[in-house]
């Protein structure tokens, strides 16, 4: 799939763009186009300026990494909302249900960060089997407890890692994983082609319950939509095999908080490690942040400058295509005209996961 390909842009790659002062180096193409731009972070609780400023917006950009979650309620308030755009992969923060019945257009920027989400996966697989974070810690403190660093550290030659879902992100991990001569599973709804299979040397199982039986590793690689919302939960984790190590950079939801910190304490799960949460930002006591054996980081994997140059390119694409009247790409649709489309056909199913369960 090709990167972003606006007309032009006014920014510099590499500069911080995914933030409040950034504002995605959209302003002066928003302005000059006519149109005003409010950038905000006030996008939580009742009567917060997002709420305010939905009474009259007519798109909303959100980035998945602080997002605006865009609720039935919200969407409800907003008369002119037209479009929701994703400056990201992701769009699980608008009830995508609602998007349809309410005629919202939802979109996203698709491969604008698989391959940083990707190399963020592999770089938490090698320290949570590696025990990297808890040498470094060793080292901070002033030790050089070699035993203790090194009585949960394991190469990952050999060992069986798989992956739910095989995407864009999922591939793209796969294939960094077999220079490290690892034995490489996946499930996916759509099953790849024969010829990646063999390239790769990468098993199908057509049941994600069943591959989890045996893997040493296992990546979480799908979106977020009613399919997948806690699908690891108090039974479906009784399926691991002990002492697995799961890296999650897709969403939090995907599985339940409490399930998984229990799985650590209990050595279900050698290790948890990603980088997405629910609600985002979490509390200060959500229990990720102090469970044992995890490696978590704030969503980070998808915004590095590298990524941030490619999604707001992205979303200046997306509003070019609407501002001129053209139909963006199928890849970048995941709500069109009152419906599922393009990726999100693909990808998602009907519901909403916007609110409900942690
Ligand atoms: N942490 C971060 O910064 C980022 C996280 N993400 C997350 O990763 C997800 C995947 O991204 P991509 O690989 O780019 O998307 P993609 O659309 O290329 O791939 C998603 C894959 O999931 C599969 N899938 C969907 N439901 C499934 C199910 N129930 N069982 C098995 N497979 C299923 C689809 O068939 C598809 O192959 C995004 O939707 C997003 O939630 C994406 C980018 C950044």
């Amino acid at each position: 799939m090709s990167t972003p390909s606006p007309s032009s842009i006014d920014f510099r790659p590499g500069e911080l763009l995914g933030c409040i002062s950034g504002e995605l180096g959209l302003r002066k193409f928003i302005e000059d186009r006519g149109h005003s731009l409010i950038v905000t972070s006030e996008k939580d609780g009742a009567g917060c300026q997002l709420e305010e400023e939905l009474q009259d917006a007519h798109y909303v950009i959100s980035q998945p990494f602080y997002p605006a979650y865009l609720t039935r309620e919200r969407i409800a308030s907003a008369p002119n909302l037209k479009a929701a755009i994703t400056a990201g992969i992701g769009s699980d923060h608008v009830d995508l249900q609602a998007a349809m019945e309410y005629n919202i257009d939802v979109s996203e920027v698709t491969f604008c960060n698989s391959i940083s989400v990707a190399e963020h996966v592999v770089m938490q697989i090698l320290s949570l089997v590696r025990n990297y974070i808890p040498s470094y810690h060793w080292i901070k403190k002033g030790g050089w407890n070699i035993a203790d660093c090194v009585e949960r550290s394991y190469d990952i030659e050999g060992m069986k890692v798989g992956t739910v879902a095989a995407g864009r992100i999922g591939l793209a991990v796969l294939k960094r994983l077999q220079a490290f001569d690892c034995e490489l599973h996946y499930t996916d709804r759509h099953r790849l082609p024969r010829d990646v299979e063999e390239k790769y040397n990468l098993h199908y199982w057509e049941d994600w319950k069943g591959m989890v039986q045996t893997m040493d590793v296992v990546t979480l690689n799908c979106p977020l939509h009613p399919e997948t919302e806690h699908m690891i939960n108090t039974e479906s984790i009784k399926n691991f095999k002990r002492g697995t190590y799961l890296v999650n950079t897709a969403r939090g939801k995907l599985c339940d908080k409490d399930v998984i910190a229990q799985a650590l304490k209990d050595g279900t799960l050698a290790g948890y490690a990603g980088d997405v949460w629910f609600p985002q930002p979490p509390p200060a006591d959500h229990v990720w942040r102090s469970m044992p054996w995890h490696g978590m980081t704030p969503h980070v994997s998808g915004t590095s400058l590298s990524a941030q140059a490619r999604y707001a390119a992205g979303v200046r694409e997306i509003l070019e295509h609407y501002w001129d009247g053209k139909e963006i790409r199928s890849e970048y649709q995941i709500v069109t005209n009152g419906a599922l489309a393009g990726a999100g056909a693909h990808s998602y199913s009907e519901g909403n996961t916007t609110t409900g369960c942690d």
